[in-house]
């Protein structure tokens, strides 16, 4: 049965999306700068829903639908998924959403996805913060990031089988957390995301954070940018 989310695609009928008209933040920035951890508090202070296009993609492949060896395989090499998998997944989540307020982290991821979600869906961002990271400080978080996961994955197996040796080293952490894949999804970054926060910033609509500092100062900076005007001036 063809769902309304189905129609946005076969041409001629309006997206979904068009109808709900959501109120949607994009969350952009290199891999590892802090878009997730910084969403989490956003969420908590400000009532929005954190859609992850990284995580609806992981969710899609542990579904065991039929995109998930394409998508399993496109992640592992650090490469960007095609935009019709990703804003059909997205569309999906916002309907399926009381909520009309919405940040989108690690989309769009170029200029393939901008102009498709804009066209599919009929929806601009209000705004799109972006979050400035060296590469160099990217990639001790991720390199951490795994380390983190494999020892919760240990002491997981551990508690499991309730002895100190484990009969397998447990696969924990993320496939492309590991230094190769890093690096080829840093030059993804910088060869096709750079350009969506540059259209963006031509329509003064980026709003730029210094990500390089310990989390609750980047939060500091993240709060000014969402606490409306008025409400600065009334504190
Ligand atoms: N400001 C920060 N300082 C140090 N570590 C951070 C900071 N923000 C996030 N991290 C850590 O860095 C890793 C990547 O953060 P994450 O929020 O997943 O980034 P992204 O979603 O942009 O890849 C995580 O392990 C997280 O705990
Ligand atoms: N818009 C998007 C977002 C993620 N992805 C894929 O998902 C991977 C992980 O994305 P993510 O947003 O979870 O990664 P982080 O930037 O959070 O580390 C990317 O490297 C891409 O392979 C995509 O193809 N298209
Ligand atoms: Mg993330």
């Amino acid at each position: 049965m063809r769902t309304i989310v189905d129609a946005a695609y076969t041409g001629g009928n309006k997206s979904a999306l068009s109808v709900k008209k959501p109120k949607v933040v994009f969350v952009l920035g290199g891999p590892g700068s802090g878009k997730g951890t910084q969403c989490a508090n956003i969420v908590e202070h400000f009532g929005y829903t954190h859609l992850s296009a990284g995580d609806l993609l992981r969710a899609e492949i542990n579904s065991g639908s039929e995109n998930g060896t394409m998508i399993q395989n496109m992640i592992s090499e650090g490469v960007i998924v095609p935009p019709e998998v990703t804003i059909k997944l997205l569309e999906k989540a916002i309907m399926e959403s009381e909520n009309d307020k919405f940040l989108i982290d690690g989309f769009p991821r170029n200029e393939e996805n901008r102009a498709m979600f804009e066209s599919v869906t009929g929806v601009v961002p209000e705004f799109v913060l972006f979050f400035d990271c060296s590469e160099e400080e990217m990639e001790r978080r991720l390199l951490s990031r795994n380390q983190v996961a494999k020892w919760v994955g240990r002491v997981w197996s551990w508690v499991r089988w309730g002895n100190g040796q484990t009969w397998f080293e447990p696969k924990c952490g993320r496939v492309d957390d590991n230094i190769d894949t890093i690096r080829k999804r840093f030059k993804v970054f910088v060869d096709s995301s750079l350009s969506v926060i540059n259209y963006y910033n031509s329509k003064g609509k980026v709003k730029k954070i210094d990500a390089g500092k310990p989390v609750a100062q980047v939060f500091e900076a993240v709060k000014a940018v969402f606490t409306p005007i008025d409400d600065k001036a009334a504190a």
